[in-house]
């Protein structure tokens, strides 16, 4: 699988675009181009108006000012071009559906529900499952494996499709040091392949491990103002001391010869 290699044209171009709802902008001020290939972490505490920008991104939260051309167009035309991994807490997990039928549904928004899966859908979910270390547990209920497989899973269903942009909400979210590290060794190889990364993340190590760029975003000085950029960049330039002070002002942030912390907040 590898992303097709397409148009010059930068993989998400925001030019002053707010993404918010009913109206009301939660996000805003958002000026950047993210080259294809980039993996970016973006960063910022609780409320900053991550998810939202995600959303937007995929025409799912309003676009309250600005532009927004992802993959060379509009939201809802890339969107089939579009993995997406959302928050653990949104998923249902109950549903009586075996691992094999959770990936297979990210088949269904490039080519319908209705249409049959056919030999070459059930190879690539087949392969997708063996790129997530999962091959094996194929036939068992989703509902039923660890936290950490279902996140590899839901990552195996954002996959199948072979989509040039991956939009991961939280995806490292409650998982142990063996899951964490598989993550991040897929993250790297995803954009080694071309292909564009999101990745929404509390957790500063993570952008030094595997992501290109730095997108910090703040919050608004009050809950009811929008969430603004504090940063973007190439990591090395944009993830400075200044700028996660920014984003995380009431945070305790450190910053040592090479790592930046900051206090988990969903913790
Ligand atoms: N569906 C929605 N309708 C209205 N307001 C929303 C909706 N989703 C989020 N918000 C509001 O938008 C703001 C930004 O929320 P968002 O979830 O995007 O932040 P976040 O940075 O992802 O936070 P977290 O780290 O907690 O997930 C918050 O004030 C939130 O209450």
């Amino acid at each position: 699988m590898t992303a097709a290699p397409s148009a010059s044209e930068a993989a998400l171009v925001l030019d002053g675009a707010a993404f918010g709802y009913a109206g009301e902008t939660r996000v805003e001020r958002l000026s950047l181009d993210v080259p294809r290939g980039a993996a970016v972490a973006l960063i910022g505490p609780n409320g900053s108006g991550k998810s939202t920008l995600l959303r937007g991104i995929l025409g799912l939260a309003e676009l309250t000012a600005g532009e927004v051309r992802v993959l060379g167009g509009s939201p809802d035309r890339a969107r089939r071009s579009i993995g997406t991994l959302p928050q653990t807490d949104s998923r249902d997990t109950t549903l009586p559906v075996s691992l094999r039928q959770v990936v297979t549904m990210g088949l269904y928004r490039s080519r319908g529900a209705l249409r049959p899966i056919g030999r070459e859908g059930r190879a690539a979910v087949a392969a997708a499952l063996e790129r997530v270390g999962l091959a094996a547990f194929a036939g068992r209920r989703f509902g039923e494996l660890s936290g950490g497989q279902q996140q590899r899973g839901i990552l195996a269903r954002a996959l199948v499709s072979d989509p040039q942009l991956l939009l991961l909400d939280e995806p490292f979210n409650g998982l142990d040091r063996e899951n964490r590290d598989a993550l991040l060794r897929l993250v790297r190889e995803l954009r080694d392949e071309g292909r564009t990364v999101i990745v929404s993340t509390h957790d500063l190590e993570i952008a030094q491990q595997a992501c290109t760029h730095v997108l910090l975003l703040a919050s608004g000085h009050t809950p009811d103002q929008p969430g603004h950029p504090a940063a973007f960049g190439p990591l090395d330039e944009a993830l400075t001391l200044d700028a996660v002070q920014h984003a995380f002002q009431d945070t305790t942030v450190e910053l040592d010869h090479h790592t930046v912390t900051t206090t988990r907040e969903t913790e």
